[in-house]
């Protein structure tokens, strides 16, 4: 059995395959066991792993799973091209992994342009035409992200609570918050669609933690969410056929 890892910077997800077969999968944070839930009878012959987490989180990534399954771990990164796919970064090196193989795994499935937001830690929008040029991205802080921005570096901003999808102007601290995430988040989505639209391309991708808050801020998307994975299994599937 194949053990695929997708680990960002706040939480890992993991997936245990036969050939083309999901037979289990999970997810959790970095403080927790790492792959809970995990079946402990299963066969691990091979490990694969698609990551942006910093180098020692990496490491101690690596050393956890060698540690338990006993075989070595391969690290897929992010690539100038694959498959027709043509990555628009100059040092494609620099370009996190899970961009990369998220959009690998859009390309193969129709071969037609698309776009992938992925609202995980932070928020990417990677734009791909007909042809898979990749026309590049954007990169914008993710939800987590912006509220604990606006919390630790202004001292009076108060507040608690959750996003809410609400984008009315607010009259609380609270409100003005919250509410002023679903405003911008909406404007950004609203933005992808008509950029899309632009472009010519029709098919747009949601993904990561915060993708069904997008979703009912309106974003109109196919909701994937383990494309990143889907992309991790499929390129590792091709590197070993080799
Ligand atoms: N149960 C949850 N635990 C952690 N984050 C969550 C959860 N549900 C939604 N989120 C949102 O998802 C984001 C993380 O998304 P995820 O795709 O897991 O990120 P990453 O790939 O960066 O690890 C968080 O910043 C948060 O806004
Ligand atoms: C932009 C990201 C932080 C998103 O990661 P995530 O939010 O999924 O943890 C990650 O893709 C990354 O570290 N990228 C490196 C910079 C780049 O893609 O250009
Ligand atoms: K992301």
């Amino acid at each position: 059995m194949r053990l695929l890892i997708d680990a960002g910077n706040t939480r890992l997800k993991w997936r245990l395959a036969t050939g083309d077969a999901v037979v289990a999968e999970g997810l959790g944070a970095f403080d927790d066991d790492l792959l809970s839930g995990f079946p402990a009878t299963s066969r691990v012959r091979r490990i694969s792993v698609s990551t942006v987490a910093a180098e020692p989180r990496r490491q101690a990534l690596t050393e956890y799973l060698e540690a338990r399954f006993s075989i070595p771990v391969a690290y897929h990164w992010a690539e100038s091209g694959r498959g027709g796919l043509v990555n628009a970064y100059e040092d494609p090196r620099r370009m996190g992994a899970d961009r990369w193989h998220a959009m690998y795994a859009a390309w193969i499935e129709t071969r037609r342009g698309f776009v992938v937001v992925d609202a995980g830690s932070a928020i990417t929008v990677d734009f791909v035409d007909d042809a898979g040029r990749h026309i590049g991205g954007y990169i914008l802080p993710g939800v987590q992200m912006m509220l604990r921005s606006l919390k630790t570096d202004a001292a009076r901003i108060l507040f608690d609570g959750t996003p809410a999808s609400d984008s009315a102007p607010g009259t609380t601290t609270g409100e003005c918050v919250h509410h002023g995430v679903s405003w911008m988040l909406q404007s950004a989505t609203e933005r992808v669609l008509t950029d899309a639209e632009q472009m010519g391309i029709q098919r747009v991708i949601v993904t990561g933690g915060d993708a069904g808050f997008l979703l009912q801020l309106g974003l109109k998307a196919d909701y994937r969410p383990d494309l990143v994975l889907d992309g991790l299994a499929a390129i590792d599937a091709e590197d070993l056929a080799l």
